[in-house]
């Protein structure tokens, strides 16, 4: 804390492609990873490794330029650090972002799905970052999930989304998070769009797990970058290179959409509070 002088209200974690959301931050004060004693180190391109501090419409953020996933090797606990780093900063809300794979018919690449819930895969089957004694100073042994994204931030981003013209692209939704590297196979894609899920991601899902463990207020969205292929017919196939291209087209309305929405929340309320 003594290498800079923010005091950071708002963490954001950027996914894949999304990294240009620290750019906003004005007056900032940079650390690359490698510098920070404990945090992992980012392996995946477009996650450039960075944590940087700064404003955002009179609001003190911390931006993670680069977030780490379970299949670069990390346990969770790794995966998960920074969001109690951030818990110890001061910080009281937590909006994480997130290049996924859509399932649900009426999401194209381009759009952004508000999260209204997840399903935490490889948490149902005991990989969570919450597995092991339970650390009491950051919360409770058993805690609720069925509020982990904040209801009065969904409306207000769409509110918000109304306002710059950009509803068209919005729409809430159910993420998943999967294990990965490997995207998937179209049996795969068949039983999670029949479970009910609208994105697919390989993320997310435990830094939420444990901001809403230590009380941080959640907002997520993740940026459709690609159809998840559904059917033996279709002869797509996605790639990462396709997933950073679609986040550098939609850069700048993910950019406004944040800014915007940092800047009209209110801080100080940090009870979770979802449908
Ligand atoms: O979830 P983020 O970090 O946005 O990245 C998503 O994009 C990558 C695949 O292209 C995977 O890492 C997936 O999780
Ligand atoms: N698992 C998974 N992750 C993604 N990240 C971006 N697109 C996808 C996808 O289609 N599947």
């Amino acid at each position: 804390m003594s290498q800079t002088k923010h005091r950071p209200q708002v963490a954001i974690i950027c996914g894949s492609g999304l990294g240009m959301l620290a750019d906003t931050l004005k007056c900032q004060d940079s650390f690359a990873y490698s510098d920070i004693p404990g945090f992992p180190q980012s392996t995946v391109q477009g996650h450039a490794g960075r944590l940087v501090f700064g404003e955002l419409k009179g609001k003190s953020c911390v931006c993670m330029q680069g977030r780490f996933h379970m299949y670069e090797g990390h346990s969770l606990l790794k995966t998960t650090f920074p969001v109690r780093v951030f818990k110890l900063l001061g910080v009281e809300t937590l909006f994480v972002t997130n290049a996924a794979g859509s399932l649900a018919d009426g999401l194209q690449p381009g759009d952004i799905m508000i999260i209204k819930d997840h399903v935490n895969f490889p948490g149902l089957v005991g990989l969570n970052p919450l597995c092991g004694p339970n650390d009491d100073k950051f919360g409770p042994r058993f805690p609720a999930m069925s509020g982990c994204y904040d209801k009065n931030l969904r409306c207000l981003a769409m509110e918000i989304a109304k306002q710059l013209g950009v509803a068209g692209l919005m729409q809430e939704g159910v993420y998943a998070m999967v294990g990965g590297p490997n995207f998937e196979t179209i049996a795969e894609a068949r039983l999670l769009h029949r479970l009910g899920v609208d994105a697919v991601g390989m993320s997310t899902a435990p830094e939420v797990v444990v901001a809403t463990h230590c009380g941080l207020r959640v907002f997520g969205l993740s940026l459709i970058t690609n159809k998840v292929v559904k059917s033996y017919e279709d002869l797509d196939s996605v790639n990462h290179e396709g997933v950073l291209e679609v986040g550098r087209l939609r850069s700048h309305t993910v950019q406004q959409l944040v800014t915007e929405l940092i800047g009209r929340m209110e801080i100080n309320n940090n009870t979770n509070n979802a449908a």
